[in-house]
């Protein structure tokens, strides 16, 4: 019986990859999940205001995981699982890469965006010299201090919310995913997400993004 399903947000709710328009029949699915006793909790790349405001607007009840894993909120507690990250050393990674910085970072303390979103291995070397993470959503580059990543918020999550890993299902769409799904019980990835979360997931879905989304739900409420 699942408890909690985590999910991703841009290009998993949203109508396709690469837009940030939100599919509305994916809404009405989450909705369903909680009035069937699912508690569904975001857990995403953005920042903490933007999520705290989808997350109580769209009446959600199980909580959420921002900047990338470093940011943890669950029944009014706030929790910080990475380093912070110098504003300084955030401002030298998009000078030196020719990045433009995320109109979120101002919102930001452990895990920073930038685009484009193309992860070259020049930026990987750079981010380990200074004992930062660096990944790439599809979206976004994310810059983060350890330990970085969305698993390590999802275990806080999971230990706030009392739930274990087997009540945990997961649905996402890009390579940032796959720590999300290691700590899931049942892992769904959306018809058009990252070949490399495919191969992890424990379903794939005909489905691409918010359709997808409905897909999994109505596999999870039969
Ligand atoms: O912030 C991003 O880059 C993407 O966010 P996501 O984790 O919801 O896909
Ligand atoms: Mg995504």
């Amino acid at each position: 019986m699942i408890k909690l399903l985590l999910t991703d947000l841009d290009g998993t709710l949203t109508e396709d990859r690469g837009t940030y328009v939100v599919d509305i029949g994916a809404i009405k699915a989450l909705r369903r999940a909680e009035k069937a006793g699912i508690r569904v909790a975001l857990v995403s790349g953005n920042s903490y205001p933007v999520l705290r405001g989808l997350h109580n607007y769209l009446g959600l009840s199980g909580g959420l995981v921002a900047e990338n894993g470093c940011f943890v909120f669950h029944g009014g507690v706030t929790f910080r699982v990475c380093e912070t990250v110098p504003r300084e050393v955030v401002s030298e990674f998009a000078k030196t890469f020719n990045l433009r910085e995320s109109w979120q970072n101002e919102f930001r303390r452990s895990d920073f965006g930038f685009t484009p979103a193309e992860l070259k291995d020049e930026m990987i070397k750079w981010a380990e010299e200074r004992g930062l993470v660096v990944q790439s959503s599809g979206y976004a580059l994310h810059l983060s201090g350890k330990p970085g990543g969305k698993g390590a918020g999802v275990r806080k999550l999971l230990e706030l919310a009392n739930v274990k890993r087997e009540e945990t299902g997961a649905i996402g769409d890009s390579r940032t995913d796959i720590e999300m799904f290691r700590e899931a019980g049942i892992t769904a990835a959306v018809s058009n997400a990252d070949p490399e979360l495919k191969r992890v997931a424990s379903i794939s879905l005909k489905l691409k993004s918010g359709a997808g989304v409905m897909e999994f739900i109505d596999m999870l409420l039969s």
